[in-house]
């Protein structure tokens, strides 16, 4: 059996919102994990209404609040899916564009830059 986990993403979790197919994020933030508790919804002591209310968003804050128990912990991790993708906000799709601009200019801007700093270097010591 495989140990390696899958990555989802913020939005392919936010598409299982329903009683039939609900996932949720626990975790603390770099380590958010992804967990599909459909099954335990009606086990739930405290109701699935409770839990589907944050279905397919990140439930951490809910779920420390409530002061589960260990049993609670370790019912929750046989429902371990995966990892969530965590990215710094915003910005990531431009990021990935620059990211593949970059790797192509990636050649030229390694020589640029030292000339750059001969070049300051000089104008430098002209002036002085
Ligand atoms: C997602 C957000 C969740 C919220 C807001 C929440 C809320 C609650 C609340 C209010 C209770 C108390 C019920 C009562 O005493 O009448 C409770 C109990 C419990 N919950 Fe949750 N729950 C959440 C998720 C989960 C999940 C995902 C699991 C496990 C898979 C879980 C397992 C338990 C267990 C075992 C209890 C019994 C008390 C304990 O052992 O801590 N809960 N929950």
């Amino acid at each position: 059996m495989s140990t390696e986990l899958k990555v989802f993403t913020q939005e392919e979790v936010a598409a299982h919102t329903t009683a039939e197919d609900c996932w949720i994020i626990v975790g603390e933030a770099g380590e958010k994990k992804v967990y599909d508790v459909t099954k335990y919804l009606d086990d739930h002591p405290g109701g699935p209404e409770i839990i589907l209310d944050l279905a397919g968003q990140d439930a951490n804050e809910e779920f420390e609040d409530i002061g589960h128990s260990t049993d609670a912990r370790k019912a929750l991790a046989k429902y371990l899916i995966g990892t969530l993708k965590e990215e710094p906000k915003k910005a990531t799709a431009a990021k990935t564009a620059n990211a593949t601009k970059q790797v192509s200019s990636g050649n030229n801007s390694l020589y640029v830059f030292p000339i750059i700093v001969v070049v300051f270097a000089l104008l430098y010591k002209l002036m002085n």
